[in-house]
């Protein structure tokens, strides 16, 4: 490729007699503009169109609609547990995987989709020429969405090991109504947070019903925000019972008195505090409140043998400084070490479980001891569970709930007594509510108890009464 400049060279008259052609070769020119507007559109990675493409393409696509009837749609895929594949495989093995799935993703693409590496482990697909009735165009995209569920979860390949990976699915329709793409992406966002929050592996069509729900946990956030400095975040205790009916020690369990909607159930503000950090001021508020609360039981002769359960979750024992937050707050408040256990969940297993082995041992150390919550709900992995340094194993209520009624229920509290006890734990079933409950935990060797049947989470005022009438 070339181009050409013609010079004109003048006679004597002062008028061009002549033209000398100067021809300049600007192939390589041209290549690496080219490549360069390719490489400003697309993803390194995986050479999908990238979020500036994406955005060109959006335009298009909604200014279209405004000449056609029909509608189109905005779908935001991520990938479930990515994070982990990354922390417990390395980045190798994530970027292979994020490869993997852009291919997957073209492979099932209709010629008039695009599909487009969001960011990080999302993707986006535009999808035009959806029907005009929106009846039929969600069916059609919850088909799409189909295709895509069954072509991800086929398991990967990765660094010489398969791995099963689950895509959640945010959608956004739009059709002649003029909408901005920003809008629309926001929309498909909210959309894809009610996909995880119903469980992952899901798809999730956008309503003004979600958005309603959006814009109250928003609003929830920003109270929770200032809610401790408020004093509107309470510890309620609930007793847990040894073998002899006599309280062991108590649990602390947070409780938010909201100024308009009253207590709200840590089950609803708890997830909300995971996800934006704020677990972290407000996990150490607690465990200072409960240390503080113990300190004033160890003081009175009668309950100097009782001991504290506080909930520790999984994003404040990554915590660089959590050792150190723990052991200040020990100290601080001048209670044994060894009449507190911090209780862990599962979901620790998810991400660097070496680290959380050597926090736990440091702590342990000091005499503290641990407790793994809400057994066999979640990510239990028995490779691990033998290397955790533990104390406590907590059958979950779920199980207890239906250890009378449910075979497998019971089979199940079976198998991890027996694990337990395999391991050297001690056993808390939680969630006991009648008596035939207890008596079939206490036949199966459970040593510890907590549940309604004793009593439920009190405030600390009603529960020194029961603990001075029940000791
Ligand atoms: N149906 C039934 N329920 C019973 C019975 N006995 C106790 N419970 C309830 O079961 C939950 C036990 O706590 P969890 O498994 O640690 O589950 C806790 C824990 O995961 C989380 N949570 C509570 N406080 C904290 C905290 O301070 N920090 C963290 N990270 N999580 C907390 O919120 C979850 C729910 O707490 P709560 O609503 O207080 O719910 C508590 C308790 O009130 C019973 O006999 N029947």
């Amino acid at each position: 490729m070339g181009s050409s400049t013609l010079v004109p060279v003048l006679g004597q008259s002062g008028k061009p007699e002549r033209y000398i052609a100067i021809r300049a070769d600007i192939t390589s020119k041209k290549k690496t503009e080219a490549k360069n507007e390719y490489m400003a559109l697309h993803d390194a990675l995986t050479g999908l169109p990238n979020r500036r493409f994406m955005a060109e393409k959006l335009n298009l696509a909604i200014s279209r609609k405004e000449n056609e009837s029909g509608h189109g749609a905005v779908m935001l895929i991520d990938l479930d547990n990515f994070k982990e594949v990354n922390d417990m495989l390395g980045h190798g093995v994530g970027d292979e995987l994020l490869m993997q799935t852009a291919t997957r993703l073209s492979s099932i693409l209709r010629k008039t989709d695009t599909v487009v590496r969001f960011g990080g482990d999302e993707f986006v697909l535009i999808l035009n020429h959806l029907d005009a009735e929106r009846d039929v165009a969600v069916k059609d995209v919850k088909n799409i969405g189909t295709s895509i569920q069954a072509e991800l979860t086929v398991p990967y390949l990765l660094g010489g090991q398969q791995l099963e990976v689950t895509p959640s699915i945010g959608v956004a329709l739009f059709n002649s109504e003029k909408d901005e793409p920003e809008n629309l992406l926001k929309k498909a966002d909210i959309a894809l947070y009610a996909a995880k929050e119903a469980g992952r592996n899901q798809l999730t069509i956008f309503s003004p019903l979600l958005q309603d729900k959006a814009l109250e946990r928003a609003l929830l956030v920003q109270d929770l925000r200032q809610a401790q400095d408020k004093d509107e975040l309470i510890l309620f205790y609930q007793p847990i019972i040894d073998s002899e009916k006599r309280i062991k020690g108590v649990e602390a369990l947070l409780r938010w008195v909201h100024p308009i909607h009253g207590m709200v159930s840590p089950e609803k503000f708890i997830p909300l505090a995971e996800e934006n950090g704020l677990i972290v001021p407000i996990g150490e508020l607690v465990l200072e409140m409960a240390c503080k609360q113990l300190a004033k039981w160890q003081h009175d002769d009668i309950q100097k043998t009782l001991t504290m359960a506080v909930n520790i979750s999984v994003r404040q024992l990554n915590q660089p400084n959590f050792v150190e937050m723990v052991k200040r707050v020990v100290a601080r408040t001048g209670i044994h070490a060894s009449s507190l256990t911090l209780e862990i969940t599962e979901s620790i297993f998810q991400r660097d479980v070496n680290s959380a082995i050597t926090k736990i041992n440091s702590l342990r150390e000091e005499g503290i001891k641990f407790s793994l919550d809400d057994f066999g709900t979640g990510y239990s992995s028995l490779t691990y569970l033998k290397q955790l340094p533990i104390d406590y194993l907590k059958i979950d209520k779920s199980f207890v709930n239906d250890i009378l009624e449910d075979k497998s229920s019971a089979a199940i509290a079976v198998a991890i007594i027996a694990l337990a006890k395999s391991l050297e734990l001690k056993i808390v079933a939680e969630g006991i509510e009648d008596h035939q409950q207890l008596d079939w935990l206490l036949a199966n060797g459970c040593d510890f108890f907590q549940g309604y049947l004793f009593s439920r989470p009190l405030h600390p005022n009603n529960l020194q009464l029961t603990l001075e009438t029940k000791a």
